[in-house]
């Protein structure tokens, strides 16, 4: 049996970011709408001044010196005027139009009148209602900067740019092996058999996370030579495999002897938080020296959801990229008890403000029903307790604002 000490939580948190920054790939190339949640490879830099000519901002006319003004032509947007070559010319002109050479003011339609010889009269706004070239940006000037999170503004900027693709991080692939002859796929629980409630959620927080999701698989039958079957057949195509369930070392724990089969070195085994204490994150040498790396999270649900944002988090952005982003600190609603030498990740809900958490109920290691109310953990350090109005640090989950009350 494998004795281990258990890590300190946030050093786990820094040893599996660390793991996944020296893994990450390089760069892909890959169309724009495909990039949303990716990293720049790359800073983005403007390809041409933008706007890339001088462009109006209102229907209307160009005019050239002073009124009144004989229309001369028409310019809509996408089109390439010719100058205006002489004072009291004007060309009727779209929003969005490039300004003809030569002109010296823009008139709105509203603020214009055309007399009964044709020509135009108005007056210009004090403020131009053209837009100059390089206004929002220079050529080759740096908009954002390599790793900066993709989101759909980001992919909106290098549009307006003139990318049809960007260069990012490639986006890991993960797979999920649930072990557990005792777990159920459909029906409600009963007569000694509990249902698998990890296989149908741990791959949505995967994505939430960032990873692409590769194979499903489970119940893996309880012996050693099924658990081996099945991780070598995730890794051959997944960079990181997630598992539930047999962290411990029962009669039916196959994990680690599976590892030690595997030639998988330890990055984390065990971690000094409640609950979720089993959990371990192992590199397993890849086909072709590429690492890829083995998340055993432990079966108890909720210590599985722990150990998915102690240790999967942080190797996922190492490994697309990211920061590993500071917890935030905010104040604790009511007292939070320690957990002697271990750090407590206690569920909670933050207020309508954010900046207080509050435990919520039900929060057994074999629990869910608390983790669907809370908006992540409020994190009491080794040695330590929280009282109320106390400042402590929150792990967020990854739900969108608002998305939860
Ligand atoms: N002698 C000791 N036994 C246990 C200890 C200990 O310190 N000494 N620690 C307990 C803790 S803490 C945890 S957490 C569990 C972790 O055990 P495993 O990772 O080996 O998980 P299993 O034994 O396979 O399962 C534990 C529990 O969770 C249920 N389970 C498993 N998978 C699922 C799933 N996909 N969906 C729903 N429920 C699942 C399983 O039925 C068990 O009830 O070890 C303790 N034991
Ligand atoms: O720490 Mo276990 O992970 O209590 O459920």
């Amino acid at each position: 049996m494998t004795e281990s000490t258990p890590v300190d939580w946030e050093l786990a948190r820094a040893l599996a970011f660390a793991a996944g920054q020296a893994a990450a790939g390089g760069a892909e190339v890959i169309p724009l709408g495909e990039a949303d949640g990716r990293t720049l490879a790359e800073p983005l830099r403007a390809l041409t001044d933008l706007p890339a000519f001088p462009t109006s901002s209102i229907d209307g006319w160009a005019v050239r010196g002073p009124a009144p003004w004989r229309p001369v032509g028409r310019v809509l947007a996408g089109g390439t005027p010719p100058p205006l070559t002489a004072d009291g010319d004007c060309v009727e002109i779209a929003t969005g139009a490039m300004v003809p050479e030569g002109a010296t003011a823009l008139v709105r339609i509203e603020d214009s009148a055309t007399g009964g010889d044709g020509r135009v009269t108005g007056e210009p706004r004090a403020v131009p209602d053209w837009r100059l070239p390089g206004e929002e940006a220079h050529r080759g000037e740096e908009l954002l900067p390599a790793g900066t999170a993709v989101d759909p503004a980001v992919i909106g900027v290098a549009a307006t740019c003139g990318y049809e693709t960007l260069q990012v991080r490639p986006a890991p692939r993960a797979a999920l092996l649930v072990f557990g002859d005792e777990l159920l796929t459909a029906g409600p629980p009963g007569n000694g058999r509990v249902r698998d409630s990890l296989g149908p959620q741990v791959p949505s927080w995967l994505r939430r996370y960032g990873a692409t999701m590769g194979s499903v698989t489970g119940p893996v039958k309880d012996t050693l030579d099924a658990h081996l079957d099945a991780i070598r057949s995730a890794l051959d195509t997944a960079d990181l495999v997630c598992t539930t369930g047999g962290t411990m070392h029962g009669p039916v724990d196959h994990l680690h002897p599976a590892l030690a089969e595997l030639g998988a070195e330890y990055i984390v085994n065990t971690v000094a938080v409640r609950p979720g204490f089993p959990m371990l994150l192992a590199r397993v040498p890849g086909p072709a020296g590429r690492p890829r790396f083995l998340a055993g999270l432990p079966g108890n649900p909720q210590s599985a959801i722990i150990a998915l944002v102690t240790l999967v988090a942080p190797l996922l952005a190492g490994l697309r990229g990211r920061d590993l982003p500071p917890l935030p600190q905010v104040t604790a609603g009511t007292g939070i008890a320690g957990r002697g030498d271990f750090t407590h990740l206690a569920l909670a809900a933050l207020d309508s403000t954010g900046r207080t958490a509050t435990p919520v109920g039900h929060v057994g290691s074999a629990m869910l029903r608390g983790l669907a109310n809370s908006h992540g953990f409020a994190v009491v350090r080794p040695g330590t307790q929280a009282a109320a109005g106390d400042t402590i640090g929150f792990l967020p989950l990854p739900l969108t604002p608002g998305e939860r009350p």
